[in-house]
C-alpha cells in the first residue's frame, strides 16, 4: 500500500470561481476533476478547455475521472489538457490495455475505474498496466450521494490482487467518502480518497483534508 493520499473532487466546489476554489486546499495531493459527458451518466460537467484552464491555474496535479463514452477517443486530450493521472471507465471503454498503455506513453499515469456492481476478478490480469483502480463507491454521476457499504469487499478483494501481483498500484476511492466513511475504506485496502462534499461543504475546505487523512490514518496504524 502507497501513502494516503487525499483527493478533493471540485465537483460541488464553485464552477463560476474554481480557481480561487483550488487554492482553498493547498494540502491536497491531487484536485479530483469529475468530467461527465451526460451520456455515461445523466449529468454534464466540463470538457478540456476548461480542465487546461484549471491545470495552468494550480501547482497540484490534476486527476482527471472521466465518466464519458468512448474514451478511447479522448482521454488523451485530458493529458495533452494538463492531467498526471487520467482515469477511464472500464464500462466504457473497448480496448482496456490499449487505452491505459496509450495514457502512460502520453507520460500521464493510467488508471481505470469501475461502477459499484462491477467485479475486478475479470480485470485481475490487467493490473499491472495500471498505476490505480478506481472503485466507485456511489453510482457515478453526482456528488453528495450516500456511500455504498456494499463495495468494502471489493476493496478487499482488490487490495488482495494487488498485494499477490506485487504491483505499486494505488486503490482510490470516490464517492461519499467523509469523515466517517474514510476509516472503513482505508481499513480495507485504500490508499487514495476523493472526497468532494466532504471537503467543499467544510467551512474550511484545507484543515478537512488534513482531518480526513488523520483518520484515514488512524485506521490502519
Ligand atoms: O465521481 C464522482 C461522482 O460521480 C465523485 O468524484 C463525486 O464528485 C465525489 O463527491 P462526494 O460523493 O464526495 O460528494
Ligand atoms: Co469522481
Amino acid at each position: 500500500m502507497g501513502h494516503l493520499q487525499i483527493t478533493p473532487s471540485i465537483l460541488n466546489a464553485d464552477f463560476a470561481n474554481l480557481g480561487a476554489e483550488v487554492a482553498r486546499i493547498p494540502g491536497a495531493d491531487w484536485v479530483h476533476v469529475d468530467v461527465m459527458d451526460n451520456h455515461f451518466v445523466p449529468n454534464l460537467t466540463f470538457g478540456p478547455t476548461m480542465v487546461e484552464a484549471l491545470a495552468r491555474s494550480t501547482d497540484t496535479p490534476l486527476d482527471a475521472h472521466l465518466m464519458i463514452e468512448d474514451p478511447d477517443r479522448n482521454a488523451v486530450t485530458y493529458v495533452e489538457a494538463g492531467c498526471g493521472s487520467v482515469t477511464f471507465h472500464v464500462e466504457a471503454t473497448r480496448a482496456p490495455v490499449r487505452l491505459a498503455r496509450e495514457i502512460r506513453s502520453h507520460g500521464a499515469r493510467a488508471s481505470m475505474a469501475l461502477r459499484p456492481a462491477t467485479p475486478i476478478e475479470p480485470y485481475a490480469d490487467l493490473l499491472p498496466e495500471l498505476d490505480m483502480v478506481l472503485l466507485m463507491t456511489v453510482e457515478p454521476g453526482f456528488g453528495g450521494q450516500k456511500f455504498l457499504d456494499l463495495v468494502l469487499p471489493k476493496i478487499r478483494r482488490t487490495r488482495a490482487l494487488l498485494d499477490a501481483h506485487g504491483v505499486e498500484t494505488w486503490l482510490q476511492v470516490d464517492g461519499g467518502v467523509s469523515l466517517e466513511t474514510i476509516g472503513r475504506c482505508a481499513e480495507a485496502g485504500a490508499d487514495v480518497f476523493v472526497a468532494g462534499s466532504a471537503v467543499y461543504s467544510a467551512d474550511d475546505p484545507d484543515a478537512m483534508v488534513a482531518s480526513l487523512r488523520e483518520a484515514a490514518a488512524a485506521a490502519v496504524s
